[in-house]
């Protein structure tokens, strides 16, 4: 597992951006399914992506699929989607046609199926399960990646690439990524910053699967960790 530790969220932020678009420009040919995360994390990043480095990015290279979705209307301000269109995809010229949301209005179970398919029809296959070039995801203060929350384990060794599930904090119903295919992923990325992250970037570095976050890192094929200062604080 590598990590990358930088000064504040800012340059954690820049970092990765300027991290995603080398790997982009070490495989010019090619085109990446890349799995992006919701939540809090992400929306700096995305600020940066299309404010500082658009004009860089070869967008009509990346295929965005999401990991995980708040079953609400894209409008809503809890929309995974909504949020990065806001701020990232309605602002740079990438080609509609390499969205792939998942549709958090539609009845869940349904629609976990339905995504399923479409990511099962457009990624290669390997052990019997999609293959994303990169997966980016992030971590709750309970150890949750994903919309796979403690309590969730089934999840991780689920033989579906997403199901339906809930928020047991707030009984919010999700549709995630479950925790096979992020396992298979070429690459997994977890970006995570703040000082409320601190416990949950140590149970991923030192210590056994205690959660959700902590398992997917330590099975993955190939993880590095994106940190700020205060993420890293707890790190020997
Ligand atoms: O609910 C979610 O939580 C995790 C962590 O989010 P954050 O707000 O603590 O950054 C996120 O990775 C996931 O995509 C999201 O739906």
């Amino acid at each position: 597992m590598k990590r990358f530790i930088y000064p504040s969220s800012i340059e954690t932020a820049r970092a990765l951006t300027l991290h995603l678009i080398k790997l982009l420009n070490d495989e010019p040919e090619k085109v990446f399914h890349i799995a992006f995360s919701g939540g809090s994390t992400p929306a700096l990043m995305f600020d940066v992506w299309a404010n500082e480095y658009s004009n860089i990015t070869p967008w009509e290279r990346i295929k965005v699929w999401w990991v995980d979705e708040r079953c609400v209307r894209p409008e809503n301000s809890e929309s995974n989607y909504g949020m990065m269109r806001m701020l990232l995809l309605d602002v740079v010229p990438i080609p509609h046609s390499n969205i792939f949301r998942i549709m958090g209005e539609n009845k869940p179970a349904d629609e976990a199926v339905r995504y399923s398919h479409l990511v099962r029809k457009n990624l290669p296959v390997e052990n019997d399960m999609p293959v994303f070039d990169i997966v980016l995801l992030g971590a709750g203060n309970d150890g949750h990646t994903s919309s796979i929350f403690p309590g969730q384990e089934h999840l991780l060794t689920s033989s579906e690439v997403y199901e339906a599930t809930y928020n047991p904090n707030s009984g919010q119903s999700r549709i995630a990524l479950t925790g096979q295919p992020i396992i298979n992923a070429e690459k997994v990325i977890f970006l995570i910053m703040g000082k409320e992250k601190a416990d949950v970037v140590s149970e991923i570095c030192m210590s056994g699967d205690t959660g959700p976050a902590a398992y997917v890192a330590h099975h993955a094929r190939e993880v590095e960790l994106f940190l700020d200062q205060s993420a890293a604080a707890k790190l020997k």
